[in-house]
């Protein structure tokens, strides 16, 4: 059995866990008292350059434990205070270490939109992706068949999250089409070898229609790979253990930013870290 499969059968007993912990009735009522947030493209896709989405990450089966420096909430605030565009919270718990306790902190935190990022195959996990807080939801073409990945987008879309569907290749960037994903990711690590191939995004991107979103995902160590992303053709980078690893992750994801901006824009306004969104007083609040 590859690496791939080996990540969704560990996915299958998670599920049934939780499956047993909170009904599907319960959590559907969870998930419609969180608004849900319906112009993710527009933030993945402005006009100022290419966009962040810094992922927190506490392990990887390529690099097991990852270092990380702070606590996952102010790692989050500090990728928002550095210019992300969203964030990414890997959920997954026997080859990440993450968990949706990881969401319900980082959600409330911060005002850009924030994906789960998981091995989703099955419309109850979308639902959990909702309640605790999420906008825009994983989807790994590599890890569906077509009929459940149409499905998933379909349901995605209709519970009002935004799909990021993910692929490796030319065929898997066709059956993301086919499936009706608007937002596209291109990964450079293939999920079964772990091997990077740096070219990957510049190869597919060519294949993604002009209205779809695209996102290079993994790989990018620093502020030239941002720059070769964005001559690609990249709406959007996903970033993982580059900036959770950093000393300073939210100047990591400020040179990430600013390497992505077009010409002539101002480059960004790096501020101070302000406090988690849930201390804040309402009228602070954005609508997230
Ligand atoms: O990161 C891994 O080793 C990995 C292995 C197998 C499946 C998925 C994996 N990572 C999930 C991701 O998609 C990355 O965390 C994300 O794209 C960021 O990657 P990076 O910037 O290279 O940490």
């Amino acid at each position: 059995m590859d690496l791939l499969a080996r990540m969704v059968d560990s996915v299958h007993v998670e599920l049934r866990e939780h499956k047993q912990r909170v009904p599907m009735r319960l959590l559907v009522q969870q998930a419609l008292a969180n608004p849900a947030r319906r112009d993710v493209l527009s933030a993945l896709r402005a006009p100022d350059g290419v966009q962040v989405i810094a992922e927190v990450k506490r392990a990887s089966p390529s690099q097991g434990a990852l270092p990380l420096r702070t606590d996952v909430v102010t790692l989050a605030v500090g990728y928002q205070s550095g210019g992300a565009a969203a964030v990414s919270v890997l959920t997954q718990r026997q080859h990440f270490c993450g968990s949706l306790a990881d969401l319900d902190v980082v959600c409330p935190a911060v005002d850009v939109p924030v994906l789960r990022k998981d091995f989703i195959i099955d419309e109850y996990q979308l639902w959990e992706a909702r309640a605790h807080g999420a906008v825009l939801v994983l989807l790994i073409v590599a890890a569906l068949d077509q009929p459940t990945l149409s499905t998933l987008v379909e349901r995605a879309h209709a519970m009002g999250l935004t799909a990021l569907v993910e692929t490796h290749d030319a065929d898997e960037v066709d059956r993301a089409l086919d499936a009706g994903a608007q937002v596209i990711g291109v990964n450079a690590r293939d999920l079964r070898t772990l091997r990077v191939s740096p070219d990957r995004f510049a190869d597919l991107a060519p294949r993604i229609p002009e209205g779809v979103v695209r996102v290079a995902e993994s790989g990018v160590r620093g502020p030239d790979d941002v720059r070769a992303l964005a001559a690609a053709g990249a709406d959007a980078v996903l970033v993982g253990t580059h900036v959770a690893t950093s000393s300073d992750p939210r100047n990591a994801v400020a040179q990430l930013v600013a390497a992505g901006r077009r010409k002539g824009d101002a480059p960004p306004d790096v501020q101070a870290d302000p406090p988690p969104r849930s201390h804040r007083s309402g009228a602070e609040r954005l609508s997230w």
